[in-house]
């Protein structure tokens, strides 16, 4: 449950900031501006940098929808910053519903293809990693739910 008295923030990480400004009417609207920290950057090396900062265990959730061939590497920096009993959900699992038959559409592009291999691989990985509980929701383009456990 949320405690209403503690402050919440959220750091954003997108190396395009007219993405961030698509949204910021909204949020500005809704009067909470001034709990984003927007960082105008690819994502790894401000992960990176938040450990270097002693920012360990530090976050209660992270949502990752970005290059989906550094989901593993996300997956290694986010299982230091998000605390134990934290949630990180990871987007496009599915990838179109590829990853299931991987060669049943021989004319997906090859770059699209790629995100279909790493998609499996990323799966495999997360399924065999004994710190984290998954749940994939076959939503969208399919989320992992990934509640780190130790
Ligand atoms: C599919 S969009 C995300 C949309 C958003 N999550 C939503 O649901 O509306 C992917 C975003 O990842 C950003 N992105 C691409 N490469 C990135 C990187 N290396 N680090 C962080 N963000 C990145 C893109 O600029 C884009 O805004």
């Amino acid at each position: 449950m949320i405690n209403p008295k503690r402050t919440i923030e959220i750091t954003a990480i997108d190396p395009k900031a007219e993405w961030y400004e698509i949204g910021l009417p909204f949020i500005k609207r809704a009067g909470v501006e001034h709990k984003i920290d927007f960082i105008h950057s690819p994502a790894l090396p401000v992960l990176d940098y938040l450990l270097l900062q002693e920012k360990e265990g530090s976050f209660d959730f992270a949502f990752v929808d970005a290059d989906k061939h550094n989901y593993g590497n996300y997956h290694d920096r986010l299982m230091k910053l998000v605390k134990v009993g934290g949630v990180i959900i990871y987007d496009n699992v599915l990838w179109g519903g590829t990853v299931a038959n991987p060669d049943g559409d021989i004319n997906l592009p090859a770059d699209k293809k790629m995100i279909t291999m790493m998609a499996i691989e990323f799966n495999r990985r997360i399924a065999d990693d004994e710190r984290v509980e998954i749940c994939v929701a076959p939503v969208g383009d399919g989320l992992t739910i990934c509640r780190r456990v130790s």
